[in-house]
């Protein structure tokens, strides 16, 4: 069993890069206000991972409240993520300046590529070898990549994704690309790790969380985290927020983490299917 103690823990990325294996999604948090007392819930419950993109719109809001917060820029985690449109070598090489830009930093910790893109596949992954060079950003990886994906990847990429952040919760578990990952040397990242709430009535896990006193996100939070998976979840609701951080005063069993697994259901994607979502792009 992976043992998972504090929100400080981190996962060794095949850069050697430490990356929290706990951080924080941001899709949707758009409103200042709202932003502010969700950014700095998030702080004061343990979060330094902050997990952004260039879709959501919100690089800059995200940059200054994390500025104003006052936690030492070394001591976070920035996640981004180069949009389908901004795909292409010169586009992503200029879209990441702009992001760096908003977010105030002078390095990405981790860039991705948001979706893969059919018509600027390997243009972009060079762009990132170069900003990695130059030491723009800590360490580069890939979203919403299946195997077919990493495989043609592989055939001309000079560093490996240290990490393929994709959806993954208990009613779309990935096992089949989880293996391939683990196999490759590549860290797995759950976004929508609640299933985007979708989860969070199952009877299965409710009972387990009974059985701890805690919440159904609590437990497929720590499902995540015993799994070995790089989780995300997001809120905009303070008392959430902290929820989501308390996760380290109990642990599941390897049986109730099978149960989990067990959930898995062929219908239980929530998000869009990777080929599909940039038809053109
Ligand atoms: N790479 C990619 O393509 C994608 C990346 N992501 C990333 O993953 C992050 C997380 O995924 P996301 O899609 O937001 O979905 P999540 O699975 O994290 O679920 C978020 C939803 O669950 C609710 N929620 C959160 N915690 C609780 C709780 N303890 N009890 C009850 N409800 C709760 C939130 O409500 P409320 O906010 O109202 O509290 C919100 O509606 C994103 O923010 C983003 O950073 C997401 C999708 C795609
Ligand atoms: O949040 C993201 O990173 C996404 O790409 C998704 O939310 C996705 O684009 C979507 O579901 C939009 O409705």
């Amino acid at each position: 069993m992976i043992m998972v103690t504090s929100i400080k823990d981190t996962v060794r990325l095949n850069s050697g890069l430490d990356m929290p294996q706990h951080g924080f999604g941001v899709y949707l948090i758009t409103d200042e206000d709202r932003g502010r007392a969700a950014i700095d819930r998030a702080l004061e419950s343990g979060y330094r991972a902050f997990d952004t993109a260039q879709f959501y719109e919100n690089e800059a809001l995200v940059g200054q409240l994390l500025k104003e917060s006052g936690v030492p820029r070394k001591d976070l985690f920035i996640t981004t993520k180069v949009t389908n449109p901004k795909q292409g070598y010169d586009s992503t090489l200029k879209s990441v300046e702009q992001s760096l830009k908003d977010l105030q930093i002078e390095q990405i910790d981790l860039l991705l590529i948001h979706w893969p893109s059919k018509k600027h596949f390997f243009e972009t992954w060079k762009a990132f070898e170069k900003l990695y060079d130059e030491k723009l950003v800590r360490t580069i990886g890939v979203s919403n990549f299946e195997i077919h994906h990493l495989e043609k990847l592989a055939i001309k990429a000079n560093i490996k994704p240290a990490v393929d952040q994709m959806e993954i919760h208990p009613y779309f578990t990935q096992a089949a690309l989880r293996d391939y990952l683990k196999k490759n040397g590549i860290a797995a990242e759950a976004w929508s790790p609640l299933g985007r709430g979708a989860v969070l009535g199952d009877e299965t896990i409710g009972k387990i969380a009974g059985k701890y006193g805690k919440s159904a996100a609590q437990v497929i939070i720590r499902w995540h985290l015993q799994s070995g998976t790089i989780v995300i979840p997001k809120s905009q609701t303070p008392s959430r927020i902290a929820q989501n951080a308390n996760v380290y005063d109990f642990s599941l069993t390897d049986d109730e983490i099978k149960t989990i697994d067990a959930r898995d259901r062929s219908d239980g994607r929530t998000g869009p299917v990777p080929d599909k979502v940039y038809e053109e792009i």
